[in-house]
C-alpha cells in the first residue's frame, strides 16, 4: 500500500479556466478550505504572471498552514526568483519548474533545441534548489514526446536536484494503457526516478483525465495533480473528488490511501463553484446535484429498502445527504408513499392510489413536480366529494377580435353529454357551456386564481364560490392549464350541490 499525495492546482491550472479570475481574498479562502480538506500540496499560483497572482501566493504562504505551498515558474531566472519571493514565510515551500518535452513545443513554442531545453532545465532546478529543498520538475506534453528525450531530460532534472518529477498529459492525448506504460518506462529507465515522487498531471480533452491518473497510479505514480470540480484549461484537469473517491471506494483494486477528509469534498466543491462562477453539471460524479438522487421507481424502491442497492459510496462520506428521492414521472408508489409520509400525511391505500395516478398525470404535463404540487393534489383530493359529474374534456377558442367559444364534455351515471357556448372570455364561455350541460343554473359569487409554485409550467389553482338559491358552495380546481382548472372548480361545485353539500349564503340568511 502506498500513500498517494494529492497536489491541488485549482488556484493555478484551475484558474486558467477560460473566463475565471479569482481575487486574492477568494484564493486565500479556497486555500484554507483545501487545507481543511487535507490536500498535501496547494499550487497557489504562478507569481510572475501578475502582481495579483504574486500577492495571492504570498498571502497563502503566510496564512495557510498544513499543506506544502507551491508556486509555478518557467525555466527562467526571473520566474524562479519571483516564485521564491512569493513563498517566503511558508511552513513548507515547493517551486514547480516546467519546460516542454515534445518536438511540437520545442520547435514551435520554445524555439529551442533539445540540448538548450535540458541546459535551461538543469540551471533552473539548481537555482530553485537554492531557495527550497522541494523542487518539482515538469515537461509539458509528455504524451506526445519522444521517450529517449524524456529520459535524458528527467534524468538531468533529478541529477540537478528535482525531488518530484511530474509527467503532464498537457493536451489530454494519452490513453490509460499508454499513459501507464509511459509512467512505468520513466520509472524504470530514468536514473534516480525510483527515489523521487512521480506525479501525474492530466487534462480532460478526451474525457480521460481521471482514468489516466488512476492508470498512472497503477503504474507507480505517487502524486496526482488535480483540481476541485475538474476545472482548468480547456476541458479541465483531473477532478480531485473523482480521483479521491475512486481510490477510496475501490481500495480493493488500488490498495492506496490519501490524506483527504472526504467529508469536506462537497463543501469545497460548492465554494469553488461559487467563487469561480463555474457551475457543476447536475450529473457530475460525487458532487453533482444528481450524484446521490434517485428518480425512477425501481431505484427508489431499492434505496428505500437498502441504500447500497444503488449507491456505491455513502453520500455522508462526501458531506452530502444520502438517498435523495426526486419525484418525477419515473417514480414508483413506494417512493410516492414515502414522500407523502415525509410531508406529514397518513393516507389509506385507496387514496394513495388515486393520488398516485394524479401525480403521474401531472408529471406528464409538468417538468418538475415539487412537494408544493403534491400537497396541492392531496388537498384537492381530500376535499373531494362523490363524482356525480366528471369533466372529460374542455376545449375553447379565443383570441383578439373573436368571441370566445367553449365546448365541454361531462360524464354522469346516465351518459356522456357535450355542450358549447360563447362567453365574454374563455372562462365565461366554459362556465356557460357547463351550466347548459348540467342543466343547473348557478350564480358565480367569486372567482380567484393563484399559482402553486413558480415557473411557466406552475400549477394554477382556481377557487370559486357559486350559489344556487340559498345554498353557497366553494369549488376548487388544479391544473397546469388555468382554463381546465377553472372548469374543474365549476365541476367541483356541481358535485357538491349534487352531494347536498352547501350552506346558506350570507345574502339569503339576511333576507327576512
Ligand atoms: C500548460 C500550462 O498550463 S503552462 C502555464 C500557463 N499559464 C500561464 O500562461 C499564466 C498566464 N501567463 C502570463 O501571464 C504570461 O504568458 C506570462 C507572464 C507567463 C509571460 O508573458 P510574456 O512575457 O508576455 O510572454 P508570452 O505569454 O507572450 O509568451 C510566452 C513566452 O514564454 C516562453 N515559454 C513558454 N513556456 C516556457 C517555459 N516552460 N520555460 C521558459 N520559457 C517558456 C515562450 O516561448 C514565450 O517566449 P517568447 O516570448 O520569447 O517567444
Ligand atoms: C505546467 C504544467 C504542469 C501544466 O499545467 C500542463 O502541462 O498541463
Ligand atoms: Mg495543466
Amino acid at each position: 500500500m502506498a500513500y498517494i499525495k494529492i497536489f491541488d492546482t485549482t488556484l493555478r491550472d484551475g484558474e486558467q479556466t477560460p473566463g475565471v479570475t479569482l481575487n486574492t481574498a477568494e484564493k486565500v479562502e479556497i486555500a484554507k478550505q483545501l487545507a481543511r480538506l487535507g490536500v498535501d500540496i496547494i499550487e497557489a499560483g504562478f507569481p510572475i504572471t501578475s502582481t495579483g497572482d504574486f500577492e495571492a501566493v504570498s498571502r497563502i504562504a503566510k496564512e495557510v498552514s498544513g499543506p506544502t505551498i507551491c508556486a509555478l515558474a518557467r525555466t527562467a531566472r526571473a520566474d524562479i526568483e519571483r516564485a521564491a519571493q512569493a513563498l517566503e514565510g511558508a511552513e513548507r515551500a515547493r517551486i514547480h519548474v516546467f519546460t516542454s518535452g515534445s518536438k511540437i513545443h520545442l520547435e514551435h513554442m520554445l524555439r529551442k533545441t533539445p540540448e538548450e531545453v535540458i541546459e535551461a532545465s538543469v540551471e533552473s532546478v539548481r537555482l530553485a534548489r537554492q531557495f527550497t529543498g522541494d523542487v518539482e520538475f515538469s515537461a509539458q506534453d509528455c504524451t506526445r514526446s519522444e521517450l529517449a528525450f524524456l529520459y535524458a531530460l528527467y534524468g538531468a532534472a533529478i541529477e540537478a536536484g528535482a525531488t518530484v518529477i511530474n509527467i503532464p498529459d498537457t493536451v489530454g492525448y494519452g490513453m490509460p494503457l499508454e499513459y501507464a506504460e509511459l509512467i512505468r518506462n520513466i520509472r524504470d529507465n530514468v536514473p534516480g526516478a525510483k527515489e523521487v515522487d512521480i506525479s501525474t498531471h492530466c487534462h480532460d480533452d478526451l474525457g480521460l483525465a481521471v482514468a489516466n491518473s488512476l492508470a498512472a497510479i497503477g503504474a507507480g505514480a505517487t502524486q496526482v495533480e488535480c483540481t476541485v470540480n475538474g476545472i482548468g484549461e480547456r476541458a479541465g484537469n483531473t477532478s480531485l473528488e473523482e480521483v479521491v473517491m475512486a481510490l477510496g471506494t475501490r481500495r480493493d483494486v488500488w490498495g492506496h490511501e490519501t490524506g483527504i477528509n472526504t467529508r469536506e469534498l462537497y463543501r469545497t466543491s460548492r465554494m469553488v463553484a461559487m467563487y469561480t462562477g463555474v457551475s457543476v453539471p447536475p450529473n457530475k460524479a460525487v458532487v453533482g446535484d444528481n450524484a446521490f438522487a434517485h428518480e425512477s421507481g425501481i431505484h427508489q424502491d431499492g434505496v428505500i429498502k437498502a441504500l447500497e442497492t444503488y449507491e456505491i459510496m455513502s453520500a455522508e462520506t462526501v458531506g452530502r445527504d444520502a438517498g435523495v428521492l426526486v419525484m418525477g414521472k419515473h417514480s414508483g408508489r413506494r417512493a410516492f408513499r414515502k414522500t407523502l409520509e415525509e410531508l406529514g400525511y397518513e393516507l389509506d391505500d385507496e387514496k394513495v392510489n388515486v393520488l398516485f395516478k394524479q401525480f403521474k398525470d401531472l408529471c406528464d404535463r409538468k417538468q418538475k413536480v415539487t412537494s408544493e404540487d403534491i400537497r396541492a393534489l392531496i388537498d384537492a383530493e381530500t376535499a373531494r366529494v362523490p363524482q356525480t359529474y366528471e369533466l372529460m374534456s374542455v376545449q375553447f377558442q379565443s383570441g383578439t377580435g373573436m368571441i370566445p367559444v367553449a365546448t365541454v364534455r361531462l360524464k354522469t351515471d346516465t351518459g356522456i353529454y357535450e355542450e358549447a357556448a360563447t362567453g365574454d372570455g374563455p372562462v365565461d364561455a366554459v362556465y356557460r357551456a357547463l351550466e347548459r350541460v348540467a342543466g343547473l343554473p348557478l350564480k358565480l359569487e367569486s372567482y380567484e386564481i393563484r399559482s402553486v409554485g413558480s415557473g411557466k409550467d406552475a400549477l394554477g389553482e382556481v377557487s370559486i364560490r357559486a350559489s344556487q338559491g340559498e345554498r353557497l358552495v366553494h369549488g376548487r380546481g388544479l391544473s397546469t392549464d388555468v382554463i381546465e382548472a377553472s372548469a374543474q372548480a365549476y365541476v367541483d361545485v356541481l358535485n357538491k350541490f349534487a352531494a347536498g353539500i352547501g350552506k346558506a349564503s350570507a345574502q339569503q340568511v339576511a333576507t327576512p
